[in-house]
């Protein structure tokens, strides 16, 4: 849609009239510095005047079909002007993939069906392949030659990847793999582009060679003709059905009836297949396979900051625009945001948004370096990423699916509209807690690494920084509850510690009563659960205070003063949200969460004049946020009247079903 120009509200104008500092600045910050935001508005410009983002009828009104077209085309497009234009016109050779990810929000309302190929099916390439497949492959993929996605989950089985059951068995006499599914339940189940879009992709399967299974392995498969897009002979391939989201990224089923394949599809970069069928396991660690999982893991708790931040941009600046009831009798009608309890409704998603955003980045930075270990044969770093990635993306998705509900809540009934995007927002995100990892299994991952970190604390080893309050707990070192960032940081680390102890204990308790470790184990999940998501919040907590510490070092006083007002209203909320958890851990009085909660009321009035200054600092053009609600100029009225006449519903006065049903009704002829 071209979106119409309107006059800025004039309420929206006042509030942008009372901001205290220097927007630019913050948005600099985030985009990493003044020269990384040019770039990115940069590379915006380029998309926007492509005309790639305009549809005739709004996304929302169009068939699951033609969604899906539409989305495919304007992927193929907006390819071609990553491939070309977009380099040439901004002449910025190495592009950055945050300003990608943003802009690609223009073109997308739902999801583009070729969102796999770049956020797996390259990954698993690059992450997986030996070098002489790289050159294979890596090109062709980067050059849209192939297009791939990513065939793990199974109709039976998701979270448990050694249960798969799709065979990839090695024929050493032609020196092929032979791939099948010997079940219904092996059939492969919601690989995104999987249904129509792409033409190979890379499938886990069980590997038997020898006469021996292995386990679950990488395979690099082509699954449709490159020329008539027709599925290859010993291939079923198909769509899965409607859902609750990602509509127009054709989520697929396959199935193989023996079909062949070349060694050399095996991807072989820590594991191999010999000519002769001998098996090489891999030398240094035997989870390197799941590779993709953890990137895409840690990519998520960006998509979890950018998406909220895109919600609460929404809700704050309609709450802004919209009056409703009275404070005093005789009084005007207020802005809805000079409500307390709306306040307290969207201050938590700007503050949570930033505290996922820096935790994200520092997320990114840990990977990479952890990438490089292991590029020296070094893979002593990988258990702590794969706990912090588990845990960040488990409690960071499902934070963010929370507060953009609730900025729908915000929002009233024009909230539920399509069009103010919150749904959309919302179901893309409700999706990110289950995929990759459901967010209970992720959470149970970490306790395992929290539970073992114990155990070597308890034996006077060294463990790794984010763990160190363990051994620091194990001291006897006692809590003494101080309301300072520091002194609530310490707080909540002693609140993990004394969740992880009771597991623990719970585990050898039960085992002195005669259970064995895994029964002693799977009684104490709950707890186990809770205590991972312990541990996760002091690692946000942590790495928020630490970050914004670091990266406001040189920033003016203003900016300084809000962004720290958001890290304290983020400790107060997560402090009052956990009080029973403190009282029982650390050294919290009642008196203390008083003060706490008073502070906290203190700062949603701070916070107040700042707070569309502070959703316009996450610098989304209207073209993004896609919201009647949201748009900068805030002419919610107009917009809401404006898509209800571009209904197509409102197309024709009368409509056939009138003829065909209601007159007969009506006369008593149906
Ligand atoms: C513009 C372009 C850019 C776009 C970018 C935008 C967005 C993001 C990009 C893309 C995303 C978009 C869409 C994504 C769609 C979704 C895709 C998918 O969902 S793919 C399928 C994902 N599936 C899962 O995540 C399955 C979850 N299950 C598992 O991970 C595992 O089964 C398990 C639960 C971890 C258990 O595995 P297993 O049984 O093999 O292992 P255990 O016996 O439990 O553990 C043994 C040991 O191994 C350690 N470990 C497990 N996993 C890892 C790992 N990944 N890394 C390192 N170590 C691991 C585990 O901790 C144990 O250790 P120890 O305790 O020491 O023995
Ligand atoms: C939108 C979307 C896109 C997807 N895209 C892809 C894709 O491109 N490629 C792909 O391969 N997959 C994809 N998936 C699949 C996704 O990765 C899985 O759905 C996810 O990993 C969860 O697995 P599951 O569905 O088997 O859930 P289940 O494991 O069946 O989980 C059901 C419930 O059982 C619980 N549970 C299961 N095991 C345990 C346990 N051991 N202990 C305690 N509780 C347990 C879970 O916590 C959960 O509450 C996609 C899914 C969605 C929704």
């Amino acid at each position: 849609m071209v979106l119409k120009k309107y006059n800025i509200n004039p309420d929206l104008a006042l509030e942008r009239q009372k901001c205290t500092f220097d927007i630019e600045e913050i948005i600099n910050i985030f985009d990493g510095g003044k020269e990384k935001t040019s770039q990115r508005r940069k590379i915006e410009d380029v998309v926007l005047k492509s005309g790639l983002c305009h549809d005739d009828v709004p996304e929302e009104c169009m068939s699951l079909k033609e969604r899906y077209e539409n989305a495919v085309r304007k992927s193929c497009f907006f390819s071609k002007l990553m491939k070309t234009e977009l380099q040439e016109i901004t002449g910025i050779e190495d592009f950055e993939t945050p300003a990608i990810r943003r802009i690609a929000d223009a073109l997308f309302k739902d999801i583009s069906p070729f969102l796999l190929h770049l956020g797996m099916f390259v990954p698993t390439i690059i992450g997986q392949c030996t070098s002489e497949q790289l050159m294979i492959w890596l090109p062709k993929a980067l050059d849209l030659q192939i297009i791939g996605g990513y065939a793990q989950t199974e109709l039976g089985h998701g979270t448990f990847i050694r249960g798969l059951e799709t065979t990839a068995t090695y024929d050493a006499d032609t020196e092929e793999f032979v791939l099948h599914t010997p079940t219904l339940t092996a059939h492969k189940w919601w690989a995104g582009g999987l249904g129509k879009t792409i033409n190979h992709c890379i499938v886990v399967a069980q590997l038997y060679t020898k006469g021996v299974c292995y386990g679950t392995h990488l395979f690099m498969v082509q699954i449709r003709d490159l020329d008539t897009h027709m599925p290859l002979p010993g291939i079923k391939v198909g769509e899965i059905g409607p859902r609750m989201g990602f509509s127009s990224a054709d989520n697929g089923f396959l199935g193989f009836n023996n079909f062949r394949i070349p060694r050399n599809n095996m991807l072989m970069k820590h594991a191999q297949v010999q000519k002769d069928g001998t098996y090489v396991k891999p030398a240094r660690h035997g989870k390197l396979t799941y590779q993709t999982m953890v990137f895409v893991r840690v990519t998520l708790v960006n998509e979890a900051a950018f998406n909220l931040s895109k919600a609460v941009t929404i809700a704050v600046r309609y709450s802004a625009v919209r009056r409703q009831s009275e404070m005093r009798p005789n009084e005007p009608e207020p802005q809805i945001l000079d409500y307390p309890t709306q306040q307290h409704k969207l201050f938590i998603g700007i503050a949570t948004a930033h505290a996922f955003q820096l935790t994200a980045n520092w997320l990114w930075n840990t990977f990479k370096s952890v990438l490089s270990d292991m590029k020296k044969g070094d893979v002593g770093t990988l258990p702590e990423l794969h706990a912090l990635s588990s845990c960040l993306k488990a409690v960071c998705t499902s934070d963010a699916a929370l507060l953009i509900e609730q900025c729908r809540y915000a929002c009233g009934g024009h909230g539920y509209m399509l069009s103010s995007n919150l749904p959309y927002i919302y179901s893309f995100v409700a999706a990110t807690r289950t995929y990759e990892g459901d967010y209970t299994i992720l959470l149970l991952q970490t306790a395992r690494f929290l539970v073992k970190a114990w155990e070597q604390a308890e034996a006077g080893k060294t463990v790794t920084p984010t763990v160190s309050y363990i051994s620091r707990s194990l001291k006897g070192e006692k809590n003494s509850w101080r309301s300072t960032d520091e002194g609530i940081i310490k707080s909540f680390q002693a609140v993990a510690a004394g969740k992880i102890a009771l597991c623990v204990k719970s585990i050898r308790d039960r085992m002195k009563s005669g259970l064995d470790y895994e029964d002693a184990w799977l009684l104490t999940t709950v707890q186990l659960v809770d205590a991972a998501e312990a541990h996760c919040r002091s690692v946000i907590l942590e790495t928020y205070c630490n970050e914004v510490r670091r990266l406001t070092k040189s920033s003016s006083d203003n900016v300084k003063i809000v962004m720290h007002q958001l890290v304290t209203l983020y400790l107060s909320y997560w402090t009052l949200q956990r009080t029973g958890d403190l009282l029982r851990y650390s050294s919290i009085s009642e008196k203390d969460i008083d003060f706490m909660q008073r502070q906290y009321e203190e700062l949603l009035q701070h916070i107040r004049p700042n707070a569309v200054a502070l959703v316009d600092a996450f610098d989304l053009r209207d073209e993004i946020l896609h919201s009647s609600l949201g748009a900068y100029d805030g002419r919610v009225y107009e917009r809401l009247m404006e898509q209800a006449e571009n209904n197509p519903m409102n197309a024709e006065p009368v409509n056939q079903s009138f003829h065909k049903y209601i007159k007969p009704l009506l006369q008593g002829k149906l």
